[in-house]
């Protein structure tokens, strides 16, 4: 199986688990939270390990072993991206949408590059991989359909504080949602024009996401224009935009003012 369609199995797989985590588990926020990143690991990172052994791995979940700093390919990898969200669940054991798994695969050809990625958005029942085949515009992640302004998606929790201006550059509005994968996807679906996030976030918060956005021509960088660097020994990687190519001057001229 090649690299892209491993991604997008891996991910799907581990959304369906934690579905039925979700489910049938009894548990609730932090505990179920706990419990689903726990699982979506071991399933990742023991399907890798079967499948890729010799592939070096970088995940949120596990110890960080620093032998990927000379591998030729690292797995990076999120088992819960929006733990926060999965773990509001409500009685009839459905809850909120807006969290992902994100499996990306980084090779150190061409001084270090994103080759595959895949986005699981479960409570959705959809996967995108970096494929370059346009996604269809497609509703239903954000709460409302969209009207005509375009929209700038923000963490729901951590708003950068440029968000109004972001959306004022580029005169649209502010749309709040939990995970970086499932507001990288509003941009990819069309519910949204751009992602900005700032203060905080690691690889394995962006590197799936935008190697689905980078395929589908979206641009990725940081907030001050620059390259998202991926494989690090330190893997802070506090901020990102995402945006529609033709929005990108605007809104780094905002925030990497900031
Ligand atoms: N200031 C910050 N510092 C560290 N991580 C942050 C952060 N802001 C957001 N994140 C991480 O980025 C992901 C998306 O966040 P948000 O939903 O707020 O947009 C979450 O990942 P996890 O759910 O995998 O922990 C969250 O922990
Ligand atoms: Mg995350």
């Amino acid at each position: 199986m090649d690299d892209r369609s491993l991604a997008g199995e891996l991910a799907t797989a581990a959304g369906e688990l934690l579905l039925d985590i979700r489910a049938n588990s009894g548990l609730t926020g932090r505990a179920l939270g706990d419990a689903g990143d726990r699982r979506s690991d071991d399933y990742i990172l023991g399907r890798l390990a079967q499948l890729r052994p010799d592939d070096a791995v970088l995940s949120e979940e596990s110890a960080d072993d620093k032998a990927r700093l000379i591998a030729p390919r690292v797995w990076i990898v999120d088992p819960v991206d929006g733990t926060r969200e999965y773990g509001n669940v409500d009685d009839a054991g459905g809850g909120r949408r807006d969290w992902a798994v994100h499996v990306a695969l980084w090779s150190s050809t061409g001084g270090g590059t994103l080759i595959a990625g895949a986005v699981a958005l479960p409570a959705l029942g959809v996967t995108y991989v970096d494929d370059p085949t346009p996604v269809a515009p497609t509703e239903g992640l954000a709460d409302l359909p969209r009207g005509d302004k375009p929209r700038v998606v923000v963490s729901g929790s951590r708003p950068p504080t440029f968000s109004q201006a972001v959306a004022d550059a580029i005169g649209g509005e502010v749309l709040q949602m939990g995970s970086a994968g499932a507001k990288a996807m509003a941009v990819v679906r069309g519910e949204a024009d751009a992602y900005v996030h700032a203060g905080g976030q690691y690889e394995w918060d962006s590197a799936a996401p935008v190697a689905v956005a980078q395929a589908q021509g979206l641009w990725c960088s940081r907030i001050d224009g620059s390259p998202l660097v991926y494989n690090q020994d330190d893997t802070y990687l506090p901020d990102l935009v995402i945006c529609r190519p033709e929005l990108r001057d605007t809104i780094i001229a905002v925030t990497a003012a900031e």
